[in-house]
């Protein structure tokens, strides 16, 4: 039985677990603790049954729900074929996970890489397989949007691109190919925008409501930039903007203490209740 590995079940995690169970794959769902695994299910029980209704495909959970199993630590996807990463957005953090997850998983084994800025050529340097890493970055949430960027690394090979391609194919997703940069193409331009809407907020020019209306009324854009770093995660918007401030040293990247402060503060987003605005739930 092929078996894809998801490690992390924030709200990437979530959303790829739920896109692989409800396309027929058979999937491990990995975090560091059971409390936070069982929030997964309950979230893809809710984003299951709510699914016919956000204009997706009828789903039946208890089938979706059939096909997750669940472990503690990278190492329960050591039997996995291909292995979807979505930890937090800390070097750190990636870096042991990935640790773990070469020494644990099989040679032929494929990691592949969700991640907002980080490079996959620098994921790919701490595992001994440099030839079967490779970026996905997909957009949030998941089984909603049928396109991703897809990141090949310097090493990456044509095998590993092509295994990689068949099971987005197999996901529903249209792949955009593109050069591996920090931030890649949607994030180099969103989490500036995102951070400059932040520093409007913090110098108090509008407040976060006015700065979402001028993005939704006068521009057309279904959601405003703060609306957006809501349901991102204000954390993760954080750690990203960081992420390419140190990558490209350069100081447009610097990231607004605002963020710094609601990130402290846990005002995460949609995530955690609160972020620019309050949410009654936190799916
Ligand atoms: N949120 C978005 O809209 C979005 C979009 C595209 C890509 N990304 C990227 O996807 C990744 C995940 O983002 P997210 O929004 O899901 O973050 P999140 O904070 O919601 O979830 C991260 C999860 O990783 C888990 N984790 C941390 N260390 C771990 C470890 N050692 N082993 C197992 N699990 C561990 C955490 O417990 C948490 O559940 C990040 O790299 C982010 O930049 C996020």
């Amino acid at each position: 039985m092929t078996v894809t590995g998801v490690i992390g079940a924030g709200v990437m995690g979530v959303g790829v677990a739920q896109n692989l169970a409800a396309t027929g794959h058979d999937v491990v769902l990995v975090d560091k603790d059971e409390k936070t695994l069982a929030a997964a299910l309950a979230a893809i029980t809710r984003n299951t049954r709510m699914s016919r209704l956000m204009g997706g495909p009828a789903l039946d959970p208890d089938e979706v729900l059939s096909r997750i199993t669940t472990a503690v630590g990278a190492a329960g996807a050591a039997k996995a074929e291909i292995v979807i990463e979505n930890v937090t957005e800390n070097w750190d953090v990636k870096r042991e996970v990935y640790e773990t997850l070469d020494a644990e998983c099989g040679p032929g084994t494929v990691f592949v890489v969700n991640t907002s800025a980080i490079p996959i050529t620098k994921v790919a340097a701490v595992t001994g397989r440099p030839d079967r890493v490779i970026g996905v970055h997909f957009m949030n949430p998941v089984p909603a949007k049928p396109v991703v960027e897809l990141i090949p690394g310097f090493h990456t090979s044509p095998e590993t691109i092509e295994r990689t391609e068949n099971l987005l194919r197999a996901m529903g997703k249209k792949a955009v190919r593109v050069k591996d940069s920090s931030g890649f193409v949607s994030n180099r331009v969103l989490m500036l925008t995102v951070n400059e809407a932040a520093y409007l907020v913090h110098e108090g020019v509008a407040d976060a409501a006015s700065v979402d209306e001028v993005f939704r009324g006068c521009f057309g854009h279904p959601m405003g930039p703060l609306e957006t770093a809501d349901l991102i995660g204000v954390d993760t918007i954080l750690y990203s903007v960081e992420v390419l401030y140190e990558h490209y040293a350069d100081s447009k990247y610097r990231p607004c203490p605002l963020l710094k402060q609601m990130t402290d503060a846990g005002l995460h987003g949609r995530k955690s209740g609160r972020g620019f605005y309050t949410y009654a739930s936190t799916n």
